[in-house]
């Protein structure tokens, strides 16, 4: 397989890791990167979809099952990484979820098992990856996927706030890490059309791509493009940004265009030219 928009072999020689990379977004990042010449170990719980995966990826994609919650397991796929390649150049932190409940049924032990596995499971693996590959080989990539809309998701408030959390991190260890030569940078997702939405109510499944400007749900492979692009030399000068790739999601809530700036055929009008 070729890449639709990058040169071949804009990643040869690269090892890259991609968490949850058996499904969804993590599937297609990887099959991206491997289409621009990386080295792709992918992670998750899960043995047989990973091996499901690798299989039908090819043989520069292997896999490590682990739980990026466990500070063991994370130094286990990131040691994979190395007796297999002898480097790891970028860890793509894509492993992550929740589920659909209002903020104000959220129990403490959701609010815990979200932060747990969004905040805590991507920043131990980021540590395994700077403490074990990076740093002593003096530079990285770190990506990490958090959620768009920035500006409030009903039904997920523990998501979004641990997604904050995880942006947060990311300008803080793009600082703290830049001496050792390591970026780290975001990937604020909007919604996009994957297997994993399925499990959501379908009410919510419906009217997700209306809340998109551009009136569509994102495709996987949109996504896994951003991820190439932050895995290319380009990546390391964005270290410490959240690039957010949403059709226009952020910029808005609510019916497209807004009511007030529509005629009665819904469109927006031009305004009457004034001449001289
Ligand atoms: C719109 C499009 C946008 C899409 C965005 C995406 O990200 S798509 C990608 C989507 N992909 C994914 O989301 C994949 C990954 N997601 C996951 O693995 C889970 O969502 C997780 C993060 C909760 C797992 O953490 P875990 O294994 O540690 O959790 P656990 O099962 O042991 O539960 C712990 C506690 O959490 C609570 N609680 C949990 N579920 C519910 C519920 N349905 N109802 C109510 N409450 C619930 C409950 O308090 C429970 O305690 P209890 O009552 O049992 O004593
Ligand atoms: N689809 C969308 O619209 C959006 C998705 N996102 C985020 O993008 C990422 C991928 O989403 P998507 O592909 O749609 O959903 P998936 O549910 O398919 O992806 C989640 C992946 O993470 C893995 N995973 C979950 N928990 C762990 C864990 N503790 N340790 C290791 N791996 C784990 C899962 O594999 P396994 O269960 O085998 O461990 C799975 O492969 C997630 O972080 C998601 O929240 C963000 C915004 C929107």
């Amino acid at each position: 397989m070729t890449s639709q928009i990058f040169a071949d072999g804009a990643l040869e020689g690269q090892v890259i890791a991609v968490t949850g990379g058996g499904t969804g977004l993590g599937r297609a990042a990887a099959a991206e990167l491997l289409a621009c010449g990386a080295s792709v170990v992918i992670c998750g719980r899960r043995e047989e979809v990973l091996a499901e995966a690798a299989d039908e990826l090819g043989p520069r994609c292997s896999w490590v099952a682990g739980d990026v919650r466990e500070a063991a397991d994370a130094e286990r796929i990131v040691d994979a990484c190395l007796e297999r390649h002898g480097r790891l150049d970028t860890l793509v932190n894509n492993a992550g979820g929740q589920y659909f409940v209002p903020a104000e049924a959220i129990a403490l032990k959701g609010w815990r098992a979200v932060t747990r596995l969004n905040v805590g499971g991507t920043l131990t693996m980021a540590t395994a990856a700077y403490d074990r590959a990076m740093r002593p080989a003096g530079g990285g990539m770190v990506i990490n996927v958090t959620l768009s809309p920035h500006h409030g998701l009903a039904g997920m408030t523990h998501s979004s706030a641990a997604r904050a959390a995880v942006e947060g991190a990311t300008r803080e260890l793009a600082a703290a890490w830049a001496p050792d030569g390591v970026a780290v940078c975001a990937a604020a997702a909007g919604h996009f059309d994957t297997p994993a939405l399925d499990k959501y109510p379908e009410s919510v499944r419906t009217a997700a791509a209306r809340t998109v400007p551009l009136g569509r749900l994102g495709r996987v492979e949109e996504h896994a493009w951003l991820i190439a692009l932050l895995a290319s030399p380009l990546g390391r000068r964005l270290s410490g940004s959240v690039v957010t790739l949403d059709g226009a999601r952020d910029n808005w809530f609510g019916p497209w265009p807004p009511a007030g700036m529509a005629d009665e055929s819904g469109e927006v009008p031009t305004e009457e030219r004034r001449r001289g």
